[in-house]
């Protein structure tokens, strides 16, 4: 088993480049599955999410050049054909579920183990199924997966209103009806860069996605795809999380490749700390900041403060003066962060899915458990800021979104290793 030990405590400086973002690669590659083709994918990440999709993609006959140093992905997809996917494999991670919009879109039929991912608390997919059948395809519910077929000659574009905006839904809608008969309009689009990424995708590829980061989009079905060349989009929620380390224990930290306008709403939380930000083309230096201010975080749909983002922002929070409260509208019990952070030494608990904090906090290192990505990324934060030794174990889930952390954080001067425990 792997553990991360961090001796913490220690100042911090250098430059972190971000990598692929997590959220728009594990849509992006099973999207390839619409092109009957090649397409070749850089800047992906060397994340666990992706080493599972490829696998899967392969189960399913696809052939996958793989260069994760240069960070590309070279994808043909000619020779898969729609075989039953099961569980395993498939529930380890959430975007399993992509593989039903893009297997139906291309074969008009799909059979795919139930998703898995972090748990977060309850995680419906009720707005896929209503999506998927207001296309024209029928859901058979199996024990361990769910069967989708066509129930005429093809998908039927048609309007379909999102009741809750949601990524997962919107972008497998956009997967599905990219290859439907005639229009398809989906209502309360999610907004996310992640869904202009797979939108841009597939438009390179063949298809007529319009209105992509808008909450109108409109999608005119194409019979044909084909192989297209395409850049994965920096990863927002990695470079919040370095950005949100840097606020708390850097002399002056730059986070490379971003794109600011995706950071936007958790820039102005750091501004209201009075985090000191120079923000450049595409690069953020955090300089040396004290007398932090407690904020209050809500967490909602893009373009506001994003939920991914509020367990890796909560040890700088940790380090403000004052009381404050997060909220997390999306995922009401994302909150598994919060007693491993109180056995590091913080003033914090949960009381109605409120987290309350009181603030400035001396954390010290404990034996302490990543219970799901994100709280594994706040409390390799929290080890970097506490005095003393912290172990995290439960650390797959921590690989499953972030690449090169231990690399990229020594690199900055974070006493952090890997060990076989
Ligand atoms: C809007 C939002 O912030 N989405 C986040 C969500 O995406 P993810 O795709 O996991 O979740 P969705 O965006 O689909 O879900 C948003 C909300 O809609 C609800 N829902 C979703 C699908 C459905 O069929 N029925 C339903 O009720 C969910 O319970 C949730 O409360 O988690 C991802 C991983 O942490 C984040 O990267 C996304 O930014
Ligand atoms: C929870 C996350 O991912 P997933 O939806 O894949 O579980 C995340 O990216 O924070």
């Amino acid at each position: 088993m792997k553990k991360i030990v961090i001796n913490g405590g220690k100042r911090i400086s250098g430059t972190i480049s971000i990598s692929g973002a997590k959220n728009s690669v594990v849509a992006l590659i099973p999207a390839t599955i619409l092109a009957n083709d090649i397409v070749t994918l850089e800047g992906v990440p060397d994340i666990s999410d992706v080493a599972s999709l490829v696998e899967i993609m392969e189960i399913m006959g696809a052939k996958i050049e793989r260069n994760f140093e240069e960070g590309r992905l070279v994808i043909d997809t000619r020779s898969v054909v729609s075989r039953p996917l099961p569980y395993g494999k498939i529930n380890s991670l959430r975007a399993s579920y992509y593989f039903n919009g893009a297997l139906l879109g291309r074969f008009g039929q799909a059979t795919v183990g139930l998703p898995g991912g972090c748990d977060l608390g309850p995680r419906p997919t009720d707005l896929h199924d209503k999506a998927f059948k207001a296309l024209g395809a029928r859901k058979i519910q199996e024990e361990e997966a769910e069967h989708l077929e066509v129930i005429g000659d093809s998908l039927i574009g048609t309007t379909i209103y999102m009741d809750v905006v949601s990524v997962g839904a919107t972008i497998n809608t956009m997967l599905a009806a990219s290859r439907a008969k005639g229009v398809t309009i989906i209502e309360n689009a999610a907004r996310e860069p992640e869904i202009i990424d797979v939108a841009t995708l597939l438009n390179n590829m063949g298809a007529q996605v319009r209105g992509a980061g808008t909450d109108i989009i409109r999608i005119t079905g194409t019979e044909e795809m084909h192989g297209a060349r395409h850049t994965v989009i920096p990863d927002r929620i990695e470079a919040g999380t370095y950005l949100a380390l840097a606020a708390a224990i850097g002399d002056g930290v730059v986070i490379e490749n971003v794109i600011y306008e995706h950071l936007e709403s958790f820039i102005a939380k750091l501004e209201e700390m009075g985090v000191r930000l120079t923000i450049r083309q595409d690069s953020i230096e955090v300089h040396k900041s004290e007398n932090l201010k407690a904020v209050n975080i809500t967490s909602v749909p893009y373009p506001g403060f994003a939920t991914d983002l509020q367990q890796p922002i909560t040890p700088l929070l940790l380090q403000t003066k004052g009381r404050g409260w997060i909220v997390d509208t999306i995922y009401e019990k994302r909150v598994n962060h919060v007693p491993e952070l109180a056995r590091m030494g913080a003033d914090i608990s949960v009381l109605d899915d409120r987290i309350l904090y009181e603030a400035p906090n001396e954390l010290t290192g404990a034996c302490v458990k990543a219970t799901d990505l994100r709280a594994g990324a706040a409390l390799v934060t929290a080890g970097a800021i506490a005095k003393g030794t912290t172990q995290i174990s439960n650390i797959e889930f921590i690989l499953r979104g972030y690449d090169h952390i231990i690399e990229k954080l020594t690199a900055v001067g974070v006493d952090i290793q890997l060990i076989e425990a």
